[in-house]
């Protein structure tokens, strides 16, 4: 397994681009089965994630190429054609390794009448639970059962009715299932409590290119009008805003400066809510932002995670290693999912003050963090220790980095381009 060596106390000073969003791109690939014709997605990532969920579609019968060219989908800009689905089982052992290709059984579901879909199954984070998507898409006329760990979903014969469904709680793959499906359905379909996370809005987007027809984009509020089919479409992919936000506290956490292109502001507004007030100064550039320290000190500020638009969960585990050197003390409060501090006992190892009480976390600022040995354990867990390493007095070395690889591309060659000392060591796949 590959690790990633950090020598830490040099100020990041330079350039950095952002790809397209790993959480927009995974429902868009899977929209891509909704339509016979060819759905073309640029600034496509290249991320371990992508790589799995193509292999998921290519099982589908999904022909997946270059845009222009043939071949694999490690590219930017990939056509995705499902002209014939040729099979509409997703298997255990292709869904146990990215939890997101629940994200198939809508369309499936949608395009083809039927699917068996593996139960995800949990992740270090949380359970992972999919009942919502299950009881929104009963509400839309599906006969679904639970059989030997897999979801097997029959829709009506006349395919899935428009139906109204109101979500217990925000849920944004759950929202996505139901938005895809529901373009084909037969009527109006009304999600009430729908996520308003700007991938969800992304992958809405795409659905209009290929002609469906909804309202309330942006909302917690989505009105999809079933029609007969979707056409191709040509979209690129969001900016990503978590990677936008990681980024934006490696130039705080060091003490520099970094112009982030390829985003944009508004994509971060809960972020820079928060970081403002801790002494990060933000300023827009030309296709990008432009982060820094307001007046070179930090300070600790409480947080607490929330569905758009508040602030992203996904940024958690960067917010605290952030917080670790800064002075004062910071509450930070998870609300999404049940296990997300793991990463707290790994900055504790490198002399960061962090009490956990259930979802909160109490941090208190240190003059200065310490390199050491430290264990990735989940994605953004990952992150949030190649930061502290960064801000640390001397070597870390940040363990099971195929966490990392699941959701940041290049970050080591991105972050040495900006005078970090970090390389990466391929391990052997023991
Ligand atoms: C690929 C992708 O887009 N992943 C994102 C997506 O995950 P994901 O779509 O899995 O997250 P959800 O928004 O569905 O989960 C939110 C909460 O709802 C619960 N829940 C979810 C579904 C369900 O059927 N039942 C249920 O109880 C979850 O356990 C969690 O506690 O949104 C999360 C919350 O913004 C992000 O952290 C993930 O990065
Ligand atoms: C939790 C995340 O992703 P996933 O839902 O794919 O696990 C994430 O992107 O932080």
């Amino acid at each position: 397994m590959d690790k990633i060596r950090i020598r830490g106390g040099r100020p990041l000073n330079g350039t950095i681009t952002v790809g397209g969003a790993k959480n927009a791109a995974l429902p868009l690939m899977t929209a891509s089965l909704l339509t016979d014709e060819t759905l073309t997605l640029t600034n496509l990532p290249i991320l371990a994630d992508i790589n799995t969920l193509c292999n998921l579609l290519l099982q589908h019968g999904v022909a997946i190429h270059m845009a222009g060219a043939g071949g694999d989908c490690a590219g930017r800009a990939v056509d995705f054609t499902a002209r014939d689905i040729t099979n509409t089982t997703a298997p255990y052992d292709l869904v146990r390794k990215m939890r997101a290709s629940v994200l198939v059984l809508g369309p499936l579901l949608a395009r083809c009448g039927e699917a068996k879909v593996s139960l995800p199954g949990g992740c270090a984070i949380g359970a992972r639970p999919v009942d919502l998507h299950i009881k929104g898409l009963e509400a839309m006329g599906a006969d679904i059962r639970i059989e030997a760990g897999y979801i097997v979903a029959k829709a009506p014969a006349g395919g899935l009715r428009g139906a109204e469904y109101v979500f217990p709680k925000v849920s944004v793959g759950a929202t996505e299932n139901l938005l895809m499906a529901a373009t084909l359905a037969k009527g109006t379909t009304i999600l009430v409590n729908a996520a308003r996370e700007p991938e969800v809005s992304d992958l809405a987007e795409c659905l209009v290119k290929m002609g469906a027809k909804i309202t309330g984009i942006g909302s917690d509020r989505l009105v999809i009008e079933g029609v007969d089919r979707l056409h191709g479409a040509r979209h690129m992919v969001v900016a990503d805003r978590i990677e936008t936000g990681t980024y934006a506290m490696a130039a705080a956490i060091t003490g520099g400066r970094l112009d982030i292109m390829n985003t944009r502001l508004d994509l971060i507004k809960a972020a820079v809510k928060a970081l403002a007030p801790a002494g990060v100064a933000f300023e827009e550039i030309d296709n990008g932002i432009r982060v820094s320290r307001a007046n070179g000190e930090l300070h600790g500020v409480d947080v607490m995670t929330e569905p758009f638009p508040g602030f992203p969960t996904d940024l958690q585990a960067q917010m605290m290693a952030l917080m670790c050197t800064a002075t004062g003390a910071a509450m930070i409060t998870e609300t999404i999912f049940e296990n997300r501090f793991m990463h707290a006992p790994e900055l504790t190892r490198m002399g960061a003050r962090i009490t956990v009480h259930g979802s909160s976390a109490l941090v208190r600022g240190v003059e200065r963090l310490t390199g050491a040995p430290v264990m990735a354990t989940d994605l953004r867990a990952s992150v949030s220790l190649v930061l502290a390493g960064l801000a640390a007095e001397g070597e870390t070395m940040v363990n099971r980095v195929y966490h990392l690889d699941r959701g940041y591309e290049r970050v080591e060659e991105k972050l040495a381009a900006c005078g970090a000392e970090i390389e990466r060591i391929h391990g052997s796949d023991e």
